[in-house]
């Protein structure tokens, strides 16, 4: 297959090309480097520096190559920043996807996968997250996500568009060879922030709320790996071969951790401390969000196998030690 994978030099894009690669695939890389980076993009892959909001340059890539199917990871996605600042949001994350789902129509490509987000679904009412749990967002960036699956299901039925959106929880750990990891500027993720307390880095760790109603009072989060977050995009496309319409699945392990359930994980697997101290809730974080990826399982045949919280944080922490970018 020939894919464009827009966004593929950010966090869970470059783990994605890596993975495609692998598979045999041909690549293009489209991304406006605004939080990704060059460095993250092999050699494999050709990489075209442009804006999805951009039509005119879409047009030409689109014209250039004959793509089977579009990987769609451009987002601005920091909830609190969402809030402060939500036009961005909906410019980004809805109106310059909207360029890009016109582009694909111009062109004739009528398979998308969707970075779709667990913020779509707000202050859950169930212990997991299956898809029939209602959608509720409580901040713009879960509003911006949930507006472009709205999008997604009309522009099946007007369209013909096939697509897939994966709703993944918290995307975590990094390739296993230590190339690319996750480096955020700022780093909001827990993971990243943990590790660089570990390493003196940064601002200190703060841990945000401690009287959440969860085991311990912090908040509880299912962490996924970002390699299997990858394997979920292959068989999404897979499974558009078989299937007309717009789906939504949920991405996680099933499995909730606290925030000091992840720091005494990280203390385990590093051997060292993880300097930290309390600090208030943070605004916009729901208590809970555990999904059911029950759906996935089933029809698209997903198998995490980087779910043990040790293995993910090993993989971040081989990338943290020697970060290349
Ligand atoms: N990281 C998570 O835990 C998580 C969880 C749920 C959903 N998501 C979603 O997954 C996707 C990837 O997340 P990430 O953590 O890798 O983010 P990231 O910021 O690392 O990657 C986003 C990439 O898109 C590029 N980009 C952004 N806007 C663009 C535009 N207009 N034109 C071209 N390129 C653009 C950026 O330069 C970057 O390379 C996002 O859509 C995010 O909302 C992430
Ligand atoms: O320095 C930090 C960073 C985070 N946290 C806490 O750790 C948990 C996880 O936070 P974070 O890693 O920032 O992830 P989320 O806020 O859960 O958001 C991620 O996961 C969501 C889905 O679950 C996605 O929608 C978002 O895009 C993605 O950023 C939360 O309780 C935070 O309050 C801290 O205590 N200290």
């Amino acid at each position: 297959m020939k894919l464009l994978i827009c966004g593929g030099a950010g966090y869970v894009g470059s783990h994605m090309v890596r993975h495609v690669l692998e598979k045999q695939h041909e690549v293009v890389v489209y991304d406006n480097l605004s939080t990704g980076h060059r460095a993250s993009v092999p050699a494999g892959a050709t990489f075209v520096h442009g804006d999805i909001g951009d039509a005119a340059r879409l047009a030409r890539v689109f014209g250039e190559h004959r793509f089977d199917a579009v990987m769609h990871f451009c987002a601005r996605s920091l909830v609190g920043e969402s809030v402060v600042d939500p036009y961005i949001y909906y410019e980004n994350n809805v109106g310059n996807t909207l360029t890009l789902l016109g582009a694909m129509r111009h062109a004739g490509v009528d398979r998308l996968v969707f970075s779709s987000t667990a913020a779509v679904f707000g202050h859950p009412v169930s212990d997991t997250i299956d898809e029939s749990h209602p959608t509720a967002p409580i901040n713009p960036y879960g509003h911006s996500k949930l507006m472009v699956e709205r999008v997604l299901a009309d522009a099946s039925k007007a369209y013909g568009l096939r697509s897939v959106a994966l709703r993944y929880f918290n995307a975590a750990g990094a390739s296993c060879c230590g190339t690319i990891g996750e480096a955020h500027d700022p780093e909001t993720h827990l993971i990243p922030n943990v590790l660089k307390a570990v390493l003196g880095q940064g601002k200190g760790l703060k841990v945000f709320g401690t009287d959440y109603d969860t085991r311990d009072g912090t908040c509880v989060r299912d962490y996924v790996h970002v390699n299997d977050l990858a394997s979920a995009h292959l068989l999404a496309i897979d499974y558009m071969a078989k299937n007309e319409g717009a789906f939504t699945f949920n991405l996680g392990n099933g499995e909730g951790f606290t925030v000091r359930e992840v720091i005494a994980a990280a203390e385990k697997v590093t051997g060292r401390e993880v300097p930290h101290e309390f600090a208030e809730r943070r605004a916009g974080d729901p208590a809970v969000l555990v999904a059911s990826s029950q759906q996935a399982r089933d029809a698209l045949g997903w198998r995490p196998e980087m779910a043990r919280m040790e293995d993910i944080l090993s993989s971040a922490w081989k990338w943290h030690l020697e970060p290349r970018y």
